[in-house]
């Protein structure tokens, strides 16, 4: 804002100027913290079905595909009960942090439930899909958990599907990969 000001006589401009970069830094950091989980660092389930709402409508105006992988761990109450729960958030955010280095720049990992995951996979056809969540459930199989004197390992059923044009939302997908993790079990 310019103000003209009267100073010892003189007629003179009087700007003021105000830096929001504080102010923009913490919009930016509340806005990524309403989309994100706490504990692994992953998007939640609001921003994963924003995301995916997203990817159908560009698969339905230009046919991109795109594929989803979701993952749950197998008989996590188990490993509470047996390791506590520390134990159960150590497999948690440990398979998280190994997941995050394996995705692809524009890939988006959530955690869309308490022991439940799922991968955005833009731009990925089903059968590369199914190869990336093979190798990671071998890499998730072959981690071990060490807390205080134990170790263990923990193992995930995976669900992987595709849009199809039969789609009329993104919720046909999320279907198709429920059916798909039942199966494996
Ligand atoms: N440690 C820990 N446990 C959690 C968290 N969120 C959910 N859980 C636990 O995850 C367990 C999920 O139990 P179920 O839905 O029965 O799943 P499950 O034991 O894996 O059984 P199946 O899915 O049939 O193999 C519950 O015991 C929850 O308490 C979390 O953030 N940390």
């Amino acid at each position: 804002m310019i103000n003209i000001i009267t100073l010892d006589g003189e007629r003179v401009a009087m700007a003021l100027l105000r830096d929001v970069t504080y102010q923009r830094e913490l919009e930016d950091r509340l806005t990524l913290e309403s989309l994100t989980d706490e504990m692994t660092g992953f998007y939640n389930r609001k921003h994963f079905n924003a995301r995916l709402e997203a990817q159908h409508s560009g698969f339905v105006r230009s046919g991109l595909p795109t594929s989803v992988i979701m993952f749950d761990f197998d008989h996590f109450k188990r490993i509470n009960d047996q390791y506590g729960h520390a134990g159960g958030d150590l497999v948690l955010i440990n398979a998280a942090r190994m997941v995050q280095k394996e995705l692809r720049p524009l890939d988006v990992g959530c955690r869309i439930g308490g022991e439940e995951f799922a991968i955005i996979l833009p731009n990925t056809q089903l059968h590369s899909a199914v190869a990336f969540a093979e190798r990671i459930r071998q890499l998730i199989e072959t981690m071990e958990f060490t807390l205080d004197d134990f170790s263990f390992h923990a193992t995930v059923t995976m669900g992987v599907a595709s849009f199809a044009s039969t789609d009329t939302s993104y919720d046909s997908l999320m279907k198709r990969a429920d059916e798909a993790l039942y199966v494996a079990r």
